[in-house]
């Protein structure tokens, strides 16, 4: 059985389509992603899948449970991060974990969850004390503890530097590893990338793409973009003679050869044959941002966001 499946949802919020006709199955044991712009309709979506808000149109089965009719078992076995998860400003970490752990049959080991989670340190310090990598990760941490099978987490790295950004991606692989099945909203393509097993790519409430992060790539080519600037004259009709290249151009003094793979190996033999020196190589190669362009016609957020640090200085 599917962890989950969600047919043809359609939702309304007044004349406003939210989403217009979704439809994915997440596989037990996968990290599966719900990747798309601001407004595309990923966290009605997930709403809907966790019983918060009913469809208009469509149906929804969460462990072959109808999340509205049956929302008080699938509250149990379904864990939830919500976006901007807030605590009253007193509460103490180790609180918050007990009081959400009581509304579970399946209570995890709060001591080890808090060991997992990184928040040993925290737990008698009180939520507005936390830092906000520290919050995100007690957000987890509560999302997790009536032992889900499924876990929702929706804009999970949203406002963390770097640093935290890779510990949480860790940290989401080390949840899937205990058998967790995770559903990954986001709207950053590198951590759907570095993390997602499938996902599907929603636009304007429609799904545009479900696959693999490689199966993704493969639809937009596999093309190789060389550049560099050539520190000796150099001919592009020399280049654009040689095997595999497929185009050459020439902006200001750097010089872009495209091609398959190989493309960056051939360039270099025939730039070291004709002891031609050059300054500032690098290649580019496809990423997931290039198969949301092609695929939704524009462009999306793949900026790492400012960490508070950033935006202050
Ligand atoms: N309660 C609501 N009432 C009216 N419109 C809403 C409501 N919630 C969401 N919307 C609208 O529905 C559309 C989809 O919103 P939703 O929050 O599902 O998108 P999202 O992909 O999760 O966006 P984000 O990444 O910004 O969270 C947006 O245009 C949004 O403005």
């Amino acid at each position: 059985m599917p962890a989950i499946e969600v047919e043809h949802l359609h939702k309304r919020y007044g004349d406003k389509v939210a989403v217009d006709d979704v439809s994915f199955t997440v596989e037990q044991g996968e990290i599966f992603g719900v990747l798309g712009p601001n407004g595309a309709g990923k966290t009605t979506t997930v709403e809907c899948v966790q019983g918060l808000r009913r469809a208009d149109r469509g149906v929804v089965r969460v462990l072959g449970l109808d999340p509205v009719r049956d929302r008080a078992e699938v509250r149990q076995r379904v864990g939830a991060q919500l976006q901007e998860s807030q605590l009253p400003d007193k509460l103490r970490v180790r609180e918050a974990l007990d009081l959400y752990r009581s509304f579970y049959r399946n209570r995890a080991d709060i001591d080890e969850l808090l060991t997992d989670l990184g928040l040993a340190g925290q737990r008698d310090t009180a939520f507005h004390k936390l830092s906000g990598g520290q919050k995100q990760r007690l957000s987890v941490a509560l999302a997790l503890v009536g032992r889900p099978e499924i876990a929702i987490l929706d804009e999970l790295t949203t406002g963390l530097d770097p640093q935290g950004r890779r510990d949480t991606w860790d940290l989401v692989e080390s949840i899937r590893d205990r058998g967790v099945t995770v559903v990954l909203v986001t709207h950053f393509m590198e951590e759907a990338e570095r993390l997602c097993d499938r996902l599907a790519i929603i636009d304007s409430g429609r799904v545009v793409a479900i696959d693999s992060p490689s199966g993704l790539l493969s639809r937009v080519g596999t093309e190789h973009r060389v550049h560099f600037r050539p520190l000796d004259p150099l001919d592009d009709a020399l280049l654009a003679a040689l095997p595999e290249v497929t185009d050459v151009r020439r902006v200001g003094d750097e010089v872009t050869v495209s091609g398959p793979e190989q493309v960056l190996q051939t360039v270099l033999s025939a730039l070291a044959e004709r002891k031609v020196r050059y300054a500032a190589l690098r290649v580019e190669q496809p990423t997931l941002d290039d198969a949301f362009v092609s695929l939704t016609g524009r462009a999306t957020r793949t900026a790492t966001p400012p960490t508070t640090d950033e935006r202050s200085s």
